[in-house]
């Protein structure tokens, strides 16, 4: 995986190129390019306000960039929208669901919008809200599920008409342990099928012991890339990373009063 001179070959699953976003003054991307090779796991990493989320959504054609361009499986996100969104399932930040639907409702809908057979939606559906756990919850509302599950069932949407390329915001944020292990077990097989995902995270453990490689953004800009094995240096990768950005010292100074009353 290269971070500066994206090489762009038939290889590549997403490659971006000077991707740039500014809010007003402020440059939330500034001028990303990487290339990311079909099959791989990655894991973005960066601390709150990085523009992890800006990436993403600038990847998956729901920001359009300042600057700079992204292409997925060859397609252009911003120039072909339509054609990319078949290569991608993204799974946003915040997600505007049709929760007045039930799960399974939710999942017909949008296997249907995306033009797939009523009856592959319905075999399809059922096998996610299995795999993740939620065979109990697939006729309420989703409106009434937690968190979590809400999370759980997007991401079912994500992977309903088997693309290519995944993009997950925080996809274990919310997530109990036991639905974490078996989400990490669909993510695998999509890998392993040939697929790639591109996912973030605060979860450094999670990242380390799932992706093959990792991408830290600091201030807008690719602070580093590579395998996990080049960033963390045999060290954690949550310490490697801490050292990288800088962080390490815990100043509490100013707050004895905590606890105090
Ligand atoms: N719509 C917006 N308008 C103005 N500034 C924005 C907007 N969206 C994001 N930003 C700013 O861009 C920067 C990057 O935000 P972003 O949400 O991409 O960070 P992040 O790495 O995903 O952070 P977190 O880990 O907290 O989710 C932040 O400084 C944020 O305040």
């Amino acid at each position: 995986m290269t971070g500066s001179t994206p090489s762009g070959g038939a290889d590549a699953a997403v490659v971006l190129e000077g991707l740039t976003k500014r809010f007003g003054d402020h440059t939330a991307v500034d001028g990303i390019s990487l290339s990311v090779p079909r099959g791989s796991f990655v894991g973005v990493v960066g601390r709150n306000g990085a523009g992890k989320t800006t990436t993403m959504k600038m990847c998956t054609a729901l920001l359009p960039p300042t600057a700079g361009s992204v292409s997925v499986m060859g397609i252009d996100v911003w120039a072909n929208p339509v054609a990319a969104k078949e290569q991608f399932g993204v799974l946003p930040e915040t997600m505007a669901l049709f929760d007045r639907l039930t799960g399974a409702e939710m999942l017909l809908y949008n296997g249907l919008i995306r033009g797939l057979d009523r009856d592959l939606v319905v075999q399809r559906s059922r096998r996610l809200l299995h795999v993740l756990g939620l065979d109990e919850a697939a006729d309420r509302m989703v409106v009434d599920y937690s968190h979590g599950m809400t999370k759980k069932v997007a991401l079912a949407a994500a992977l309903l008409h088997g693309p290519q390329v995944l993009f997950l915001d925080e996809p274990f944020e919310a997530i109990d342990p036991v639905s974490t292990r078996s989400i990490e077990a669909v993510l695998h097989r999509h890998v392993e099928d040939g697929g790639t995902v591109v996912f973030s995270s605060h979860v450094l453990d999670v990242v380390e012991r799932l992706c093959d490689h990792v991408v830290v953004i600091d201030l807008g800009r690719i602070r580093t890339t590579g395998t996990i094995e080049q960033v963390r240096h045999g060290a954690r990768l949550e310490d490697a990373f801490l050292e990288l950005i800088g962080e390490q010292d815990q100043n509490t100074e100013g707050l004895s009063w905590l606890g105090s009353s």
